[in-house]
């Protein structure tokens, strides 16, 4: 991957917010991803799906600078990214991670603006004489802690431990804390995971409402319903490579993506012996129940 920022001659870097070509990620002898190419354009909503162990977190990490693609090129809005983290998130790319990552003895506003930090501008000495300009900064960044806290409905748990929040405000606040760096495009790593259908239904709802304020999504989801509810476009990775790439209903009707990861009942699969000794067995109770009727 190009370590140094460059500005590429593509022409569709307006409506292209993320470009990632032929992405390699080997691991020793394991290559978890292998040339992986994909666009995400603004106002897209983008799944990433598939089998677990198929690449899809090491694609997020190659995406976002904790790792070093063995190979490949990641751009966002033209412009080639350095693989380091702080970077990244400074160009615009911000994530959540499959594993909850708050700061569990702070407070959600807290939270919120360690978000910020990437955003804020005071130096070092101004934070420590604490003069005018950081205090106008510190109040601007509170000011925009809380907006992002009323959009994803914690307003009024801002000054409650991290730790105390049920589980699927915990998700929310991390998704509070990735649009603190006041994202172009947002990285979501499995954030229905462990949540009830309703909780599901309200990232849904979340979701959409940053898609509509211009904020492009990757969402990585084992939830199949939540992903093609969601997405305008979907991926999908098997053993490290792309199979097939489409809006939802091309992907749902493809067979390769059936066969390789939704699963369709093989023959003489377990499932089938199992329907077939069920079936068995039924039919020998109902033969049983006629002659007993019989009688
Ligand atoms: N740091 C690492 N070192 C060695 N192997 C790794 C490393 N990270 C991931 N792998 C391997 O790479 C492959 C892809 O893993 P990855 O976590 O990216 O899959 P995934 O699609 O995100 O899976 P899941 O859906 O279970 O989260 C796996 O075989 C995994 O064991």
């Amino acid at each position: 991957m190009t370590t140094t920022t460059e500005t590429t001659a593509d022409t569709t870097a307006t409506a292209t917010v993320l470009k990632a070509d032929g992405v390699t990620m080997r691991f020793g002898g394991l290559t978890a991803v292998r040339d992986v190419s994909l666009t995400v354009r603004s106002g897209e909503i983008v799944g990433l799906i598939g089998p677990n162990g198929a690449g899809k977190t090491t694609f997020f990490n190659c995406l976002t600078g904790l790792y070093v693609p063995t190979e490949g090129r990641v751009a966002y809005k033209g412009t080639t990214l350095p693989p380091k983290p702080h970077l990244v998130t400074q160009a615009g790319i911000a994530r959540t991670f499959q594993n909850i990552r708050l700061f569990a003895n702070m407070t959600v506003l807290e939270n919120v603006l360690v978000g910020r930090h990437t955003r804020t501008k005071e130096g070092l000495w101004s934070a420590l004489l604490r003069g005018p300009g950081f205090r106008r900064a510190e109040e601007a960044s509170r000011a925009r802690a809380m907006e992002l806290l009323e959009f994803t409905g914690l307003a009024e748990k801002a000054d409650h431990l991290a730790r105390n929040l049920p589980y699927g405000e915990q998700r929310k606040l991390e998704i509070a804390r990735a649009l603190a760096s006041e994202p172009g495009l947002l990285l979501l790593d499995e954030p229905t995971a462990g949540m009830n259908p309703q909780e599901t239904r309200a990232t849904e709802e979340l979701v959409f409402a940053i898609r509509d304020k211009g904020i492009a999504v990757l969402v990585i989801e084992h939830d199949m319903r939540f992903i093609f509810n969601l997405c305008d476009r979907v991926a999908v990775l098997v053993q490290g490579q792309k199979l097939v790439e489409g809006t939802p209903d091309v992907v749902q009707a493809d067979e390769r993506v059936i066969a390789a990861y939704i699963g369709s009942p093989m023959e003489d699969s377990p499932e089938d012996e199992a329907l077939a000794e069920v079936q068995a067995a039924e039919a020998a109770a109902g033969a049983a129940d006629t002659q007993e009727d019989a009688k």
